[in-house]
């Protein structure tokens, strides 16, 4: 019973990911996932019946306090990923912004993530500082550079499911029709899904999927150039996912201002109760109660070795 637990609990078999990933890219229907930039993030995203979710560069440096100007190291990124995977079942997608470097560091990158229990990464071709595609004033990288890395990154995983998502940014670089380009030649590169960057309109998002025969992702972020379009309808476009990837943040912030506000003024946070995740639903999301279950269940374990007489003189 104590080793069952413990199995469960600290996970001693984990989900693989990337097949749970690739075995998406096989069935029909859109993908919703969204944004996490914790474990906890993703732990309650899981429970909701998400069945992927995308750890955010954005939201990650975010909530460091940092820009997303690819300031974020491999290492810091890595360890974030761990932490999600080693909470969740579900594929984990990693935003590996430019691959932190050219080819070798994507290399790397991918090893990397990988071993931690990644089911794929998400690369993208702007040259650094890289910004949020949907900021004006962004550079890309020439195609071939793009590809080279793509190719790096199909080389280097050790399983054929690890994902590749190539992202192109080159729609409000070098326009649209350079970016169906780009699309076609990072899947001869080896890319699994492409993820064209802040299309400006519905009819681009609906062009795109046309064109480009390929698995693709749609990003829905909020406040950029993108129109935030249904699901539903990027389903019906040909989208195979769909991320939200800074929502979750953006929310907890906009609560997390007023909670806060509300103690510097009235000095109390009751009138917050209904609006919190009560110490019930966050026990119960991280299962708190069976990690002390866990404890009391060793301990008797133990008691019971020594009362059987096998303690030895220790006893
Ligand atoms: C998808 C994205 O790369 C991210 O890091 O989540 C960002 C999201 C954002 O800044 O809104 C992006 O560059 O679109
Ligand atoms: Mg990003």
């Amino acid at each position: 019973m104590c080793r069952k637990l413990g199995d469960m609990l600290f996970r001693k078999s984990r989900a693989d990911g990337a097949a749970l990933l690739r075995e998406e890219l096989r069935r029909p229907g859109i993908v919703l996932v969204p944004g996490v930039f914790n474990a906890l993030t993703a732990l309650m995203a899981q429970q909701l019946g998400f069945r992927a979710v995308y750890v955010s560069g954005a939201a990650v440096t975010a909530s460091m306090a940092l820009p997303d100007l690819g300031l974020i190291t491999l290492d810091e990124m890595v360890k974030t990923v761990k932490y999600i995977v080693d909470a969740v079942d579900v594929p984990v997608i990693v935003d590996a912004d430019t691959g932190y470097g050219e080819a070798l560091n994507v290399m790397r990158a991918v090893r990397e993530f990988e071993a931690v229990g990644a089911a794929g990464i998400q690369l993208e071709d702007q040259v650094l500082p890289k910004k949020c595609g949907h900021l004006s004033g962004k550079a890309v990288v020439p195609p071939d550079e793009m590809a080279k890395k793509i190719r790096a990154a199909v080389e280097a995983r050790r399983s054929p499911d690890f994902v590749i998502i190539a992202r192109t940014d080159a729609v409000g670089v070098t326009g649209f029709e350079d970016a169906v380009e780009r699309a076609q030649l990072y899947l001869e590169a080896g890319a699994d899904v492409i993820f064209p960057e802040a299309l400006r309109t519905e009819e681009e998002f609906r062009e795109f999927a046309r064109r480009v025969k390929a698995p693709l992702l749609a990003n829905m972020t909020e406040f950029g150039v993108s129109p935030l379009i249904p699901a539903r309808r990027l389903e019906e476009f040909g989208y195979k996912f769909v991320i939200f990837p800074v929502t979750a943040l953006r929310v907890a912030m906009h609560a997390i201002r007023e909670v806060f506000r509300a103690i510097m003024n009235e000095g109390t946070q009751e009138r917050w109760l209904d609006k919190m995740f009560t110490r019930k639903e966050l026990y119960d999301l991280i299962k708190y109660y069976d990690y002390e279950k866990l404890d009391t269940e060793i301990s008797r374990h133990i008691d019971n070795i020594y009362k059987s007489g096998r303690g030895g003189r220790h006893g």
